[in-house]
């Protein structure tokens, strides 16, 4: 169901949804499996309807949504049916001497109502994948996708309302008031993915409730080449992961850290690798297969007074630079010769410019890392594992991938998400379903004698000897 951004609306929603999350609590695992599997069925029959949805949003090549809106999420649904029995079965506790005779376990039990707030980068991808998670946990959910993808949000509520029952799940669609006003009920968890900004007024909302989040947010994550890699290899992984989807991902390689004695090789392959794979030709043709565009107009503007500003202070143009402003067009955008006080090294880049400094020790290089919030991503290139130890050992990060970009968040084995300024909790496979559930921890005592019966009072000499044999075995 698709609700309009009336304030009563949204009460009659919630009032629903809490009538429905008590009984819901009892739904059993087969009836969360069929609703996954319908979930699955519905996106498998409605690719091309999602696919020209994200193009109408974002014009993202056809190919790209199937890769990363659709089978990414698919593969989400496939690795939770495969291992919903498993989650929410019992989880049982090896015994405790001091409570022999006990039994003890973890039952997972649904908070109970969720609400998902998604931003529009991967309109479906970003709001269906937690959606998978609540539903496996056995939550009910209200949705509010991105009014900047208005397209592929009507495209969601529709999903919804053929796939769900009402009070189940309800997608609300709107922007930052409706958001303010769903956060001023009292859900049992909200999973919030968007910029660090607004993530820290949905933490704050939330605690007047003492509503659990999880907040997965974005920040700068750098890439680290070491000494003698392939470089043709590296320079193809760092442009995949960083000009999908224009740059406007939250994975996306933000800055580069090259070592000196490979930056000219390094750079030369960047012009290679950036013409073969998003060539300019299709540059201002509606249907580009291979590249999308700048979301909107203040997107793209926002990125060229980082770009102007960075020209302006002595950067120097390796590839690319392009821009059509009628068709929100930025070309793929590499860049040498960068001040670290620049806008560019300051903020997410969040688009289509890849600045890259070069660093002699690799101390330096860490120090650097580290002068800046913990990222959500590090990328390390290198052959020596103790290269990438070392910079793993002394960095901080969400995520970290060795050798590669970007493809940490389509595996489903993997907990995902930030630390710090770049986001909280994890989501994503067993991960997703621990943040939609209570880990309620059940202990069964046996009745007859128990060693606790010695620990109570009165605390006589006997029972003071207990207590202190208890403590020297400790
Ligand atoms: N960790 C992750 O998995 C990901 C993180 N991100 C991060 O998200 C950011 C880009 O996405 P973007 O959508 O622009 O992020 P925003 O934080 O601007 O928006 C995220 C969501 O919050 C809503 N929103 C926006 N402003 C407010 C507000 N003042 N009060 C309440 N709600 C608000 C938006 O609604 P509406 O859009 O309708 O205005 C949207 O639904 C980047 O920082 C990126 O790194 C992006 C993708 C994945
Ligand atoms: C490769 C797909 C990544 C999607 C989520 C993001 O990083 O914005």
């Amino acid at each position: 169901m698709q609700a309009n951004i009336d304030a009563t609306v949204i009460e009659e929603v919630f009032r629903k949804q809490k009538a429905a999350s008590m009984r819901l609590k009892q739904k059993t695992v087969q009836e969360r499996l069929d609703s996954l599997r319908q979930l699955k069925e519905w996106i498998k029959s409605n690719r091309e309807k999602i696919k020209e949805a994200v193009w109408d949003d974002l014009k993202k090549p056809p190919t790209e949504t199937d890769l990363t809106e659709i089978y990414v999420v698919l593969s989400e649904i496939s690795h939770a049916v495969k291992w919903l029995p498993k989650w929410a079965g019992v989880h049982k506790i090896k015994g405790y001497l001091p409570l022999v005779g006990s039994k003890s376990y973890i039952q997972m039990e649904p908070k109970g109502m969720a609400l998902i707030i998604s931003p529009w980068n991967y309109p479906f991808n970003l709001a269906i994948g937690p959606l998978v998670s609540a539903i496996a946990a056995g939550c009910t959910v209200v949705l509010k996708p991105s009014e900047m993808a208005p397209s592929t949000s009507r495209l969601i509520g529709g999903m919804v309302s053929e796939v769900f029952r009402e009070e189940e799940v309800t997608v609300i669609e709107g922007g930052p008031l409706v958001v303010q006003t769903l956060l001023s009920k009292p859900f049992d968890h909200v999973f919030f993915t968007g910029s660090p900004a607004v993530g820290k007024s949905v933490m704050k909302a939330a605690s007047e409730h003492l509503t659990s989040v999880t907040l997965e947010l974005g920040g700068k994550s750098p890439v680290l080449i070491d000494k003698a890699c392939k470089i043709s290899e590296v320079a193809e992984r760092v442009v995949w992961g960083k000009f999908l989807n224009c740059g406007q991902t939250c994975v996306a390689p933000d800055y580069v850290l090259v070592h000196e004695t490979e930056a000219d090789r390094f750079f030369e392959e960047m012009k290679v690798q950036v013409r073969k794979m998003f060539n300019p030709k299709d540059r201002g043709t509606a249907n580009n297969e291979d590249y999308g565009r700048i979301i909107n107009p203040q997107h793209l503007e926002r990125l060229q007074d980082m770009f102007s500003e960075a020209l302006d202070k002595g950067a120097q143009i390796v590839v690319g630079g392009e821009v059509d402003k009628a068709g929100n067009y930025m070309a793929p955008t590499v860049l040498r010769e960068i001040r670290t006080d620049l806008k560019l090294m300051q903020e997410e880049i969040f688009g289509p410019l890849l600045p890259v400094l070069t660093y002699s020790d690799i101390d330096e290089a860490i120090a650097f890392i580290n002068s800046k919030p913990k990222p959500l991503a590090i990328y390390v290139f290198t052959e020596e594992d103790f290269f990438s130890d070392y910079v793993l050992t002394h960095t901080s990060s969400g995520t970290a991938v060795i050798n590669d970009c970007a493809v940490q968040f389509g595996h489903p084995g993997l907990p995902f998400g930030g630390v710090g300024q770049s986001g909280m909790g994890k989501s994503h496979g067993y991960y997703g379903f621990l943040a939609f559930s209570n880990q309620k921890a059940v202990l069964h005592q046996k009745t007859g004698f128990t060693p606790v019966r010695n620990l109570y009072p009165p605390y006589g000499f006997k029972k003071r000897k207990i207590v202190s044999l208890f403590l020297r075995f400790k």
